[in-house]
């Protein structure tokens, strides 16, 4: 399998070179789309990423799947999403299953327990579904916030909850930080059943995200706790392997959990 990877940040970029490195079987890095075109990666155009690959990763944000996603499905070309956030505008995701013929994928991302969410919810509707992230306070700074704001979060003492409402708002509110919220959505399949809280902590040294959920499969929580990118602590320095997984799952599909 070729895969190209749109974004060579600290997600992208980790995948890049570990797939130009050989450590997935059966794939091959095909090259990077990135404006910041790292030197050690082959940068390519979007035309030149889309005739050498079979498979594209984004990894690039929550604008930049809205932009090039649907091209890539068109192009026949399969899309495995970083950015999940970006589905919460329904429109998007119409457009995107629409797409074809290439086939979409979601990336697991930084957290665990869709599997089992998937399962639970479909056996009977899950009721009170929430999902916590805490960040170091000064990495959730956006740009929508006042400066006086940005400003208090900058120089908090103690732990501030930011945003509490439906997974659709916080996900779209913190776009490099709570794309989480909307995995649980479409892992449960309603967005409108999960409450996703963000919360800064000056103090916080690895990212939180507590799930929550209950219903009559059970009662569920999962707590995570992420090492941050050192080069971008938006994101958990998980992320990449994640990717990598899917990766070598899609390449290689023995022994998968489905
Ligand atoms: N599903 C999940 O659990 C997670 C999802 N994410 C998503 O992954 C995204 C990337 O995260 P990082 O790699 O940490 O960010 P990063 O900032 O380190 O890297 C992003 C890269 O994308 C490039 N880029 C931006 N727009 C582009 C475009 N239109 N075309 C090509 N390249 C473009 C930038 O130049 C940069 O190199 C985040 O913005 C977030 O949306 C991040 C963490 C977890
Ligand atoms: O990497 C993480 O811990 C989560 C994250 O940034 C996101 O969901 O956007």
């Amino acid at each position: 399998m070729r895969a190209g990877v749109i974004g060579a940040g600290s997600i992208g970029g980790v995948v890049a070179r570990a797939l130009r490195d050989g450590s997935v079987p059966d794939a091959v890095l095909s090259g990077v789309l990135d404006p910041a075109g790292p030197p050690d990666l082959p940068v390519l155009t979007l035309d030149e990423l889309l005739s050498t690959s079979d498979l594209v990763v984004e990894a690039a944000g929550q604008r930049a799947l809205a932009e090039l996603g649907p091209r890539v499905l068109a192009a026949g070309r399969d899309l495995l999403v970083v950015s999940v956030g970006a589905l919460a505008d329904d429109a998007l995701l119409e457009e995107l299953l629409a797409a074809g013929p290439g086939e979409l994928h979601l990336s697991t991302g930084a957290i665990g327990g869709l599997d089992l969410l998937r399962a639970a919810a479909r056996m009977a509707p899950l009721s009170r579904v929430t999902i916590e992230t805490t960040k170091r306070a000064a990495n959730l700074v956006q740009p929508w916030m006042s400066a006086a704001e940005a400003e208090r979060l900058r120089t908090a003492s103690a732990p501030v909850e930011l945003m509490r409402g439906p997974a659709r708002k916080v996900t779209a509110a913190f776009p490099k930080s709570a794309n989480v919220a909307a995995s649980v959505a479409l892992a449960v399949g309603d967005w409108d059943a999960v409450e996703a809280v963000v919360v800064a902590d000056p103090g916080a040294e690895l990212t939180s995200h507590v799930i929550t959920a209950q219903g009559t499969a059970g009662s569920y929580r999962f707590e995570i706790r992420n090492q941050p990118s050192p080069v971008t602590p938006t994101s958990s320095a998980v992320v990449p392997h994640a990717v990598l997984g899917a990766i070598a799952a899609l390449a290689q599909p023995r022994v998968v959990f489905r």
